[in-house]
C-alpha cells in the first residue's frame, strides 16, 4: 500500500492491489438461489446493500433479521461476507416501527420502488405524499433512501422515464425534505450523472458494470439479447460514455453497485422475460478492464472500496484483493442453481483481469 490511497502497482501494471471491494446494490433472492449466487459475491466483496425486493418483499425489522439469518447461513463457511440489509419502503411503512428498525442498528437503508417500476415493485409507492413523514424521519436520523429512479407513466418513453424521474420525483422530494440522504441507485443517463455531480454530499449514485459496457444497440440491433435486459434499460452510447467517466473520477458520489439480478434462464427467455443482469462472477474484471482502457486503474479503488463506505459512513475494508493481467479469462456461461441455469453477464469483449485466489 503506498499513501496515495492504497493502491499499489508492480511491473507495467500487471498486478493491482485494492481494498476488498463491497458491491452498495445487489440481489441475493431467497432459497436454492441464495444459496448457488452467494458466493459468486461473497469470494470478492467483503459487504453488500442487500436489495429487500423478495416476495413478499422485506417490510418489518422481524422480515429483514430473518432474512439476514438466511444470508448468512448460507455464505460459505470460509468466506468474510456481511450483508447489509434494506426495509422496501411502502405506503403503510410506519415511522414508529422505522425508527426502532434503524436504532437497534438492523438495517443501513430504505429502498424506495415507484410501484411497478421493476422487478418485485408491485408493493411500492404510488402516492409519494404518504411516505412523506417517513423520509422526514429518515433525514433526521440520517438513514439513507435508495431509490429505482424512474416514473411508471406509460405515457412516458422507456428511454426517459430516469431523466424524467429526476425532475418530477426525486427532485421535489430533495427540495422538500432537506438532509435527506439518497442514493440514486444504477443510474443510466447522463442527466443523472449531472445531477449527482452537483447534488452535494446528502446524494450519491451507483453505477453497474454492465452499464459501462453496454449501450441499447447491444441488446437491440442484430437480434434481441435477453441477457442485456435490465432496468433501468441501457441508453444510447452517449449516456454510456458518461457514466464510463463519472465511474473513473472518483468523485466521492459515484460508487459500485453491481445490482447483480439473477434470474433463471427460463424466466429471461420468454415472450416476457424478466429484468435483470447477473454479474457477480465477473463484476470486478469488467470493471478493472474499463478502468485500464481510459487509463484510470489508479482510480478503480477508490469506486469499488472507498467511495461507498464514506457516504455510509462506514470504515473501508481491512483486506485487499489483488487484481492480476494475463491471457483473457474464461469464467463459465452460466452458473448451476436450484432454478435452472443462470446465465452469467457476457460484456462482449475479452477480460484480461483475474482477482488473484486470496
Ligand atoms: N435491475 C433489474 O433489472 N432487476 C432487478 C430489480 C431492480 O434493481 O430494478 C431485479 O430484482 O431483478
Ligand atoms: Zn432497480
Ligand atoms: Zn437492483
Amino acid at each position: 500500500m503506498d499513501e496515495q490511497g492504497g493502491t499499489s502497482y508492480r511491473g507495467a501494471m500487471d498486478t493491482l492491489t485494492i481494498r476488498r471491494p463491497d458491491d452498495w446494490h445487489l440481489h441475493l433472492r431467497d432459497g436454492a438461489m441464495l444459496k448457488a449466487v452467494l458466493p459468486e459475491t461473497a469470494r470478492h466483496f467483503a459487504r453488500a446493500i442487500v436489495m429487500p425486493n423478495l416476495v413478499p418483499p422485506v417490510v418489518t425489522g422481524a422480515d429483514a433479521a430473518d432474512y439476514r439469518d438466511r444470508i448468512l447461513a448460507a455464505t460459505p463457511a470460509e468466506a468474510k461476507f456481511q450483508p447489509l440489509m434494506t426495509l422496501y419502503l411502502t405506503e403503510e411503512t410506519e415511522v414508529r416501527d422505522l425508527r426502532a428498525v434503524a436504532e437497534e442498528g438492523l438495517i443501513t437503508a430504505v429502498k424506495l420502488y415507484p410501484a411497478g417500476a421493476t422487478t418485485n415493485s408491485a408493493s411500492g409507492v404510488r402516492d409519494f405524499a404518504k411516505v412523506r413523514p417517513v423520509l422526514e424521519a429518515m433525514a433526521q436520523i440520517g438513514l439513507p433512501l435508495l431509490v429505482h429512479g424512474e416514473v411508471v407513466d406509460p405515457d412516458v418513453d422507456i428511454f426517459d422515464r430516469e431523466a424524467v424521474f429526476i425532475d418530477r420525483i426525486l427532485d421535489p422530494i430533495r427540495r422538500d425534505i432537506p438532509g435527506l440522504r439518497v442514493v440514486m441507485e444504477h443510474v443510466t443517463t447522463r442527466e443523472a450523472v449531472d445531477y449527482v455531480t452537483d447534488g452535494g454530499s446528502d446524494l450519491a449514485a451507483t453505477i453497474t458494470a454492465h452499464h459501462l459496457v453496454i449501450n441499447r444497440n447491444h441488446i437491440l440491433a442484430g437480434g434481441i439479447r435477453p441477457h442485456y435486459y435490465c432496468l433501468p434499460v441501457a441508453k444510447r452510447e452517449t449516456h454510456r460514455q458518461a457514466l464510463v467517466d463519472a465511474a473513473i473520477t472518483g468523485h466521492a458520489s459515484f460508487f459500485l453497485g453491481t445490482d447483480s439480478a439473477p434470474h433463471p434462464d427460463h424466466a429471461k427467455l420468454q415472450p416476457c422475460g424478466c429484468a435483470g443482469c447477473f454479474t457477480a462472477t465477473n463484476t470486478l474484471s469488467i470493471l478493472a478492464e474499463v478502468f485500464e482502457m481510459m487509463g484510470a486503474l489508479d482510480r478503480l479503488e477508490a469506486f469499488t472500496s472507498l467511495n461507498g463506505p464514506a457516504f455510509y459512513r462506514l470504515p473501508v475494508n481491512e483486506g485487499t484483493i489483488t487484481l492480476e493481467k494475463g491471457e483473457p479469462v474464461i469464467y463459465p456461461a452460466a452458473i448451476e442453481t436450484g432454478d435452472g441455469p443462470v446465465t452469467v453477464f457476457d460484456p462482449g469483449m475479452p477480460l484480461h483481469w483475474r482477482v488473484r485466489d486470496a
